[in-house]
């Protein structure tokens, strides 16, 4: 298999913070979905990958270039979206691409325009008379105008109503179909990631709980709703967390079709990724 991002051993120490060797992997032509709580360590391993803040340990490799020695190959073959203004509030788009085409070699005009256009943005307005959603459209326009092969975004889609939403990631599908492109979102918006992403890396407290494929994981797991002894007598099936209520308790669990072979009489629903992480999380403060 190849690889956009490989990442291995990654950490990075703050005064109050730690993140512990983080290893992943991103399949070229996939999309990544790294979640976490607020404060997990997910813009800190974007950075640290990117080498934006220096990394304490680790080897980092995109698109096959280590970002040490090729730091500048690679930015040509990155964009990269932050939640946080990307620029200058009085420019406008026209002034933008301006300056864009100075500093990327492959900076093409008219497939920025053409953004514009499809999302509906005006040319000539500064970017401070633009609402929130619209700074996040140009700044996710602007990062594909270059032609990137790598798309990077955190917490880039937050500010978009469903209807935009649902048109980023529609472009998502577009970027990456080709299987030569592929996306990294961190995103708290899980029901995007339920919709686009390939693979799921959760972290939390600066640790990685897990990084697998998306279909596997949401065919593999699932909510159990039963009693206290069922729940006790279960064998070979591995319990994420519980939650206890007066009818009894729901347990998210791997192996759901270990239960409905073994336990017919058990209830066991599907999941999906917001509830894969509330569980996850909540094993930890039991
Ligand atoms: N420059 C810094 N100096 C010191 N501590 C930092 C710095 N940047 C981040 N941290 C700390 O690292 C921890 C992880 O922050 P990070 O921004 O990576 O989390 P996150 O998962 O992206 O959170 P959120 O979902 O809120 O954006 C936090 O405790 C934060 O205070």
């Amino acid at each position: 298999m190849e690889y956009a991002v490989r990442i291995q051993n990654l950490s990075k120490q703050y005064p109050d913070f730690s993140l512990n060797n983080i290893s992943l992997d991103i399949p070229k032509g996939s999309i990544m979905g790294l979640i976490g709580e607020n404060g997990s360590g997910k813009s800190t391993t974007i950075k640290a990958m990117l080498d934006i803040v220096k990394r304490d340990t680790g080897e980092v490799e995109i698109l096959g270039m280590d970002i040490r020695e090729r730091e500048q190959d690679i930015k040509e073959e990155i964009g990269a979206v932050f939640s946080e203004s990307q620029f200058h509030e009085f420019l406008n788009a026209v002034q933008i691409s301006g300056i864009m085409k100075r500093i990327y070699k492959n900076w093409d005009e008219e497939l920025f325009s053409s953004y514009l256009s499809r999302f509906a943005l005006p040319e000539k307005k500064k970017v401070k008379e633009y609402s929130r959603g619209m700074t996040m459209k140009l700044a996710i326009a602007a990062a594909l105008s270059h032609h990137p092969k790598l798309l990077i975004l955190d917490e880039a889609t937050s500010g978009l109503d469903p209807v935009a939403r649902d048109e980023i990631l529609d472009l998502f599908f577009e970027f990456i179909e080709d299987g030569e492109h592929s996306v990294l979102i961190a995103s708290h918006i899980t029901s995007d990631l339920d919709k686009v992403a390939d693979y799921i890396t959760m972290i939390h407290n600066g640790s990685i709980l897990f990084s697998e494929e998306k279909d596997q994981l949401l065919e593999d797991m699932g909510i159990l709703r039963c009693g206290e002894e069922a729940l006790a007598g279960l064998s070979g099936v591995r319990i994420v967390g519980v939650r206890r209520n007066p009818y009894g308790v729901e347990a998210l669990i791997h192996g759901r079709d270990i239960v409905k072979r073994r336990y017919p009489e058990l209830v066991v629903d599907r999941t999906n990724i917001e509830e894969i992480m509330l569980y996850s999380v909540r094993r930890d403060r039991k």
